[in-house]
């Protein structure tokens, strides 16, 4: 039995990613919880003809929900407007997130946890530092989800050159998620090589694709189609690792760096950051190395210099939210 929970089913993002996940195979029930309208979507859903059964929890149904979970994916919280950076999300959305890693601790406490909501570079820590309250933390099992910085830059650069497949062009995104703290690493794509002028234009253009969607939608919300898209792709490949056992995966995504203490030993003590997105392969258990950062060009050192201040002051903003409440 392999159920999978979206916390934050009815929303924007929760939608679609529930209807994608529906299509999986590997999944044998779905559970869609939210505060509002989880009963109407999973109703709908459930006339799909595909192996999953659905299942509706509202306000008072987390624990339901949640119970015996192999995996949650959790898009609740509220998204920006023009004008916002994802880090003034944190108001609100830190408290969310808490509540339902505490509903994790509580009632699937071996799940893997899988974050959306923002901002990304803090939720996670606190979903971290709540499952270490209640003993249960397994690095390995914690993942951000950056996933859609991936796919933007494989996208935005098939647009500069059309001889590059979209699909195909794999680009490793590290640092976190949010403006400055994106740093795609460009250099690395296979035959590829952009002018200055390139460069600067698809870096900016990937450190704030967030911001087209949120202008573009002026006031209706940020990404939730193309969010839903790469949380499926991230979701089904946590799930081919760890349910088919499927080797090979890769994605670059956003964890504690404890889930893999050698190879990232140096990485810590030089930048004394504990989170990192980077490349991450997977395994059964979810987190089966983190790879070492890949070679920089110099203009991509300069960003990631760049980047590491604000990473670290969000780190520590989401590790306080837990610590110094000590008592959820
Ligand atoms: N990681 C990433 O790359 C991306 C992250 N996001 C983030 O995802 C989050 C969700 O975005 P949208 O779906 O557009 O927002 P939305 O407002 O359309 O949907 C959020 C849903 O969460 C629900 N919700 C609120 N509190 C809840 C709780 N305590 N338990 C369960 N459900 C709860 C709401 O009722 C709503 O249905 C935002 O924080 C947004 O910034 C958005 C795009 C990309
Ligand atoms: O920009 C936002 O607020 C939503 C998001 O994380 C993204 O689209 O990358």
């Amino acid at each position: 039995m392999v159920k999978v929970v979206i916390c934050g089913a009815a929303g924007g993002i929760g939608q679609p990613l529930s209807l994608l996940l529906k299509q999986s195979d590997l999944i044998s029930h779905l559970a869609l919880f939210d505060v509002v309208n989880a009963p109407g979507v999973a109703t709908d859903l459930s006339h799909i003809n595909t192996g999953s059964r659905v299942t509706g929890h509202g306000k008072e149904g987390m624990n339901e929900a949640m119970k015996g979970a192999h995996t949650v994916v959790i898009p609740a919280g509220v998204p920006r407007k023009p004008g916002m950076t994802r880090d003034d999300l944190f108001k609100i959305n830190a408290g969310i997130i808490r509540d339902l890693a505490e509903g994790v601790a509580k009632n699937c406490p071996g799940a893997f946890v899988l974050v959306i909501s923002n901002p990304v570079n803090s939720t996670v820590p606190i979903v971290c530092e709540v499952l270490k309250q209640h003993g249960v933390f397994n690095p390995k099992k914690v993942f951000g989800i950056s996933t859609l910085d991936v796919v933007r830059s494989s996208r935005f650069v098939s647009e500069i050159d059309s001889s590059m497949d979209p699909r195909a062009t794999r680009v490793t995104v590290i640092g976190g998620h949010s403006g400055v703290t994106i740093v795609p690493v460009l250099s690395q794509i296979p035959g590829q090589k952009f002018t200055k002028e390139q460069l600067d234009t698809l870096t900016h253009r990937i450190q704030y694709g967030g911001d087209e969607v949120v202008k573009a939608k002026d006031g209706a919300g940020s990404a939730t189609l193309s969010m839903a898209f790469a949380g499926a792709r991230f979701t089904n490949a946590i799930l081919e690792a760890t349910v088919a056992g499927k080797t090979g995966l890769v994605e670059s995504t956003y964890v504690n760096l404890s889930a893999d203490p050698e190879s990232t030993a140096a990485f810590r003590a030089k930048t004394g950051l504990d989170y990192f997105a980077q490349d991450v392969e997977f395994g059964r258990e979810g987190v089966a190395h983190i790879r070492p950062l890949p070679h920089l060009s110099d203009y991509e050192q300069a960003l990631l210099d760049a980047a590491l201040p604000e990473l670290k002051v969000n780190i520590a903003k989401g590790t306080a939210f837990i610590t110094d409440n000590s008592k959820i």
